[in-house]
């Protein structure tokens, strides 16, 4: 059998499992333009994941390809995995990755000096110090005359150039005007430097594939499918980008998303722009109303807080649980009761369970110091990803956790591949002078070490130590004028020999989500995509979630917050509020647990 027939094969077996869904096959079987709109644990990444492989196979031939455009690195990584599940190996023609590579990569880079930009020759993209000084001083020419300068401030300087994109529209300038010339300030300083940032690479982007026909009939001859995941969450700009090629030119679109999930508003991002783009004619709209991941029980509850109607249905038997608990003092309190009592019972309970089926979830990054104390206190490991956690991850940590993972077992699965990790180590270089020669050298080196290093029992700090002597530390040149990558790998080493991963194992470091013994611990944000047989959410009070006096609009973003977390439960939910909690001024207050939590225990109490 031919490597191509096999593909076939393979991924047609995986779609036996379609067979008991009639939407699902709807979307298989598409041919033109089709918008997903579904719910938590409805299948959307599988089917998105089996249409791109049946489009790959049957639909488009090399040199042509499909452009798959995601949230962040992290989720295409993801998707790249599931592809590579099905038999789809990454080539030139499956570009996967998110809209400001695609920006850069396959309409600015290419196309900037024949169309009509004001972007610098060479394109080099500011660091986040850059980012921030420039946004620091251009304020103080503008609004910091009168205001001082806090977070809030950049938020709104966020919001509002990713909300107003149409520069020559009227609301650009009335809307805030001294916003609007903070922005226009910030930009042609960063010009004068010679830089762009992550904002100008999308907006830019829109801006030339809107003004020159040319570029949509180029980028409809690579790329005659884009491919979105999580709609919701991407924003204005892509949202006119899709719509530009897709509903005005002739690419086929094949999008899927959630409403009900977009929490990123300061992003520019808008629940409505997915809802829309459905309704557009031409467009296949598909609902998938059952969820395959909550029992009913939760599945229901999780619709109460959205206090909305909606039609999705449990694919599980059983019931499913809602517990809460009034803790009398704070945070720390809650804390202590989730170690000392919740999860020892849940293990005892349930034997068959391990920590890996439980997640922790939380609002902010302190609440993650609060828990990630307590759990280190009573000997338990855990993987955290907050604001606080050991280390961020960026192109060089979510690297070297791909590296890690190949050591501990991913070679023998071709996951991640080798060749993937050799791109992105060559990617690193790519703004150096380096022969091909001695690229190629290193090339061998950082072969010949994962190599000899794939052992899953390897201590995580011996084996970065090795890989800092033998590859990193030289890799470290490449990014002498991105200090923010430099510090959070500082940050793992340090984590590594002294800090939270003291004692991991090299496999622990490697793709930590769904390790059996650690338990997780996220922040409702970084929850997002993930699924634990047993949730347990803490600090869930009135004035955290949501906030204080806080606009419409942000409280229903934070009741979707409330509702993602819900929705990433299998089996149990357990809710802890107090009341108390720490103000922004270090003030100890009680405005009772949130709105969120009461209306819900009023629906469990009487429906379920
Ligand atoms: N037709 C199906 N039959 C059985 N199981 C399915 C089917 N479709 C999806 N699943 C399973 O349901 C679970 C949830 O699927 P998936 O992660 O694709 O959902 P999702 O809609 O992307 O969820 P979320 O929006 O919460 O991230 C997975 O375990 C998946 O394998």
């Amino acid at each position: 059998m031919s490597s191509l027939e096999f593909d076939k094969v393979l991924y047609r077996e995986a779609s036996k499992d379609l067979s008991n869904n009639e939407e699902q096959l709807k979307v298989y079987d598409s041919t033109g333009n089709c918008v997903v709109l579904a719910g938590p644990g409805s299948g959307k990444s599988k089917i998105l994941t089996l249409k791109l492989a049946r489009i790959l196979n049957e639909d488009i031939e090399a040199p042509q390809g499909v452009a798959c455009l995601t949230y962040n690195k992290e989720c295409a990584r993801e998707l790249k995995e599931k592809l590579y599940n099905l038999g789809i190996i990454e080539s030139s023609t499956i570009f996967i990755d998110t809209v400001h590579s695609f920006c850069l990569n396959h309409v600015i880079r290419p196309y900037r000096h024949l169309a009509n930009t004001n972007l610098p020759k060479e394109i080099k993209v500011a660091t986040s110090r850059e980012v921030r000084e420039t946004m620091l001083r251009t304020f103080n020419l503008t609004i910091g005359k009168n205001e001082r300068y806090t977070s809030s401030w950049s938020t709104a300087f966020n919001v509002y150039r990713r909300t107003f994109i149409e520069r020559k529209s009227s609301e650009w300038k009335t809307n805030d005007s001294d916003i609007a010339e903070w922005i226009l300030n910030y930009e042609n300083s960063l010009r004068h430097q010679g830089l762009i940032d992550f904002d100008d690479m999308v907006l830019n982007g829109l801006w030339m594939i809107e003004e020159n026909q040319w570029i949509q009939g180029l980028l409809q001859a690579k790329f005659p499918v884009i491919a979105v995941d999580e709609y919701q969450d991407l924003g204005a700009s892509l949202d006119r980008i899709i719509r530009v090629l897709c509903i005005e030119n002739d690419t086929r679109l094949l999008a899927v998303g959630d409403p009900d999930q977009s929490i990123y508003g300061f992003t520019g991002a808008q629940p409505s722009l997915l809802n829309d783009l459905a309704d557009q004619s031409g467009v296949l709209k598909i609902r998938l109303k059952k969820n395959y991941r909550s029992k009913g029980n939760i599945v229901k509850a999780s619709i109460a807080s959205l206090l909305e109607e909606r039609d999705f249905v449990s694919s599980r038997d059983e019931e499913g649980s809602i517990k809460f608990y009034g803790i009398r003092d704070g945070i720390d309190a809650q804390c202590d009761y989730i170690c000392k009592e919740i999860i020892p019972k849940i293990l005892t309970l349930d034997p068959s369970s391990t920590l890996g089926d439980i997640g922790v979830l939380y609002i902010d990054k302190n609440d993650g110091d609060r828990i990630a104390e307590k759990v280190a206190k009573e000997g338990l490991q855990y993987i955290r990803v907050d604001g606080n956690a050991p280390y961020n991850k960026n192109q060089l940590t979510v690297w070297i956790e791909n590296c890690a993972t190949w050591c501990s077992g991913g070679w023998l699965k071709g996951s991640p591949q080798f060749s993937e990790i050799e791109r992105t180590f060559s990617s690193f270089f790519s703004n150096s002078n380096i022969s091909e020669v001695k690229l190629e050298s290193k090339k061998l080196n950082l072969f010949k070490f994962l190599f000899r290093s794939r052992d899953v029992e390897l201590k995580l700090i011996d084996w970065l130590d090795e890989f800092n002597n033998s590859i990193v530390s030289e890799l470290l040149d490449c990014f002498t004028e991105e200090p923010d990558i430099v510090k959070e790998y500082d940050k793992l080493i340090e984590s590594a020999k002294n800090g939270q991963l003291k004692d991991f194992k090299v496999s622990s470091l490697s793709r930590q989500v769904g390790s059996k013994s650690h338990l997780n611990l996220y922040t409702l944000h970084s929850s997002k995509g993930l699924e634990f047989k047993y949730v347990i959410m803490f600090g869930l009070e009135h004035g955290r979630i949501p906030w204080l006096n806080a606009r419409e609009d942000k409280i229903n973003e934070s009741r979707r917050l409330f509702y993602v977390g819900l929705t990433r439960a299998k089996d149990e939910i357990h809710l802890l509020c107090s009341g108390w909690y720490y103000d922004y001024y270090d003030r100890y207050q009680n405005y009772g647990p949130s709105n969120f939590v009461l209306e819900l225990k009023e629906f469990v109490d009487n429906n379920l």
